[in-house]
């Protein structure tokens, strides 16, 4: 195993059951919707308590690239002011695929051409459909056929109609067709037909938040899914807590047999991040959801399972942590697209499990987990933030985890560390 780094984290073991308050920072998925729509509505928007982290200044960043102003308000808030999108930037996309995947449509209606890159490893996340897809609604897509880094060469306006997309690889690309779907000309009409369709809570997420907007979106068909050209209105809205950042921290009940409440937790949200609840109940916790928020309560034994995470699949990384340290075997299904996520991460949860002890086989669509009593060790991170929340997972109960490139958190939940030492310290409730 190679040697530490010093900027290496140390996973901080737990001395007993946790009992803390845990407030979330937004819900990255729905501020970069937010952020789009607001782009492209008629009037300024404004977005109260947005997440902000890499992925969603990214984005913030990748509007104003366009000419669209992004301003800071009192607290965290932002005032979204669209105008006409203008070309000739160079939208950095970093590692986010919801800036790859949702500028991309919105720069057609630029004057000009826009240029898209993003880190070394947004290079190799799927594109082709996307691309193609823009390809056939009248987009010009010049240098990157299939990848980044690509040029959008926008004409200032976009044909749009019908179009047959292979989501298999991502939501996303429904997602971002159906984001300027409304101010194409003749609107879009977005058909999947794939073998499997991931994360479709996240395209319900994307209806809800046009339909906010006021943009008539009809999803009444199985994959497919109609935007009717239209105006776009503005926003004033309060970003939801975001869900799957909680993960880590209702896992940490679980694993030392604690109680962590997670203050605003929605009673109906389209966030794939709910299916923690299920989840922790099925593992052994009592979950309780009520007007003040999650509750979530373990027993400090931890049952497997075998579950579907395709609609959740952001979540792959800490419940993996979490079945390494269940009582018995678990299987986790329907996740084979997340080999294309922030790392391949089915092969890097199985490498770095295994390299503590654990006896992980990785399937076709996901991952077999066997629970070994477990060592401490270097648990690599590949710049995926969701590695650290697993690390940091297993360091509660394993002794001397070190977690490779904590910063990476950045990308979701820059202030994870700190809210992870607050929680251990015990916030007050
Ligand atoms: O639309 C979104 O905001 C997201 C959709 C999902 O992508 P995939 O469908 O590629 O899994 C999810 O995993 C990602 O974190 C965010
Ligand atoms: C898959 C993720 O992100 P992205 O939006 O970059 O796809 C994630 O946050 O787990």
């Amino acid at each position: 195993m190679p040697s530490a780094d010093p900027a290496d984290w140390a996973a901080p073991t737990s001395t007993g059951p946790v009992d803390a308050t845990v407030v979330l920072p937004g819900s990255k998925s729905l501020t970069n919707r937010y952020l789009v729509i607001a782009a492209l509505a008629q009037d300024p928007s404004r977005l109260r308590r947005p997440l902000r982290s890499r992925d969603t200044e990214l984005m913030a960043g990748a509007l104003r690239t366009l000419g669209v102003r992004v301003d800071d308000l009192d607290g965290d808030d932002w005032l979204i002011t669209p105008s006409a999108f203008v070309g000739g930037g160079t939208v950095d996309c970093g590692l986010a695929g919801n800036v790859m995947r949702f500028v991309p449509p919105i720069a057609g209606l630029a004057r000009g051409p826009v240029r898209f890159d993003g880190d070394e490893h947004a290079r190799v996340r799927p594109m082709a459909p996307i691309l193609d897809a823009l390809r056939a609604l009248g987009v010009t897509i010049e240098e990157g056929a299939s990848s980044l880094p690509f040029r959008v060469a926008g004409v200032g306006r976009v044909r749009g109609g019908d179009v047959t997309i292979d989501a298999s690889a991502s939501s996303q690309f429904v997602s971002g067709l159906l984001l300027a779907g409304a101010r194409y000309d003749e609107g879009v009409t977005v058909l999947h037909d794939g073998k499997t369709l991931p994360s479709l809570p996240h395209i319900e997420m994307t209806v809800e938040t046009l339909r906010d907007a006021g943009v008539i979106v009809d999803d009444s068909q199985v994959h497919t899914w109609r935007v009717e050209p239209g105006e776009v209105g503005a926003l004033d809205v309060v970003v939801e807590p975001d869900l799957s950042n909680s993960a880590q921290f209702l896992a940490a009940a679980l694993v030392t047999g604690g109680r962590i409440h997670v203050p605003g937790w929605p009673q109906w949200t389209t966030q794939g991040g709910d299916a923690m609840r299920d989840i922790l109940d099925i593992m052994g916790a009592d979950v309780h959801l009520d007007r003040t928020g999650l509750t979530v309560t373990g027993t400090g034994s931890i049952n497997g399972l075998d579950i579907d995470l395709s609609g959740s699949s952001e979540l792959t990384p800490v419940v993996a942590a979490l079945c390494a340290l269940a009582d018995g075997p678990s299987i986790i299904r329907g996740v084979a697209h997340i080999r294309g996520h922030e790392t391949d991460r089915i092969a890097a949860l199985a490498r770095e499990l295994n390299g503590l002890g654990s006896d992980v086989t990785e399937t076709e669509d996901g991952l077999r987990i066997r629970p070994r009593p477990l060592r401490g060790g270097r648990f690599h991170t590949y710049a995926d933030h969701r590695m650290v929340m697993a690390g940091a997972v297993l360091g509660l109960a394993v002794p001397g985890v070190l977690v490779e490139n904590p910063a990476t958190v950045a990308k979701t939940l820059p202030t994870f560390t700190r809210l992870w030492s607050d929680m251990l310290a015990g916030s007050p409730r």
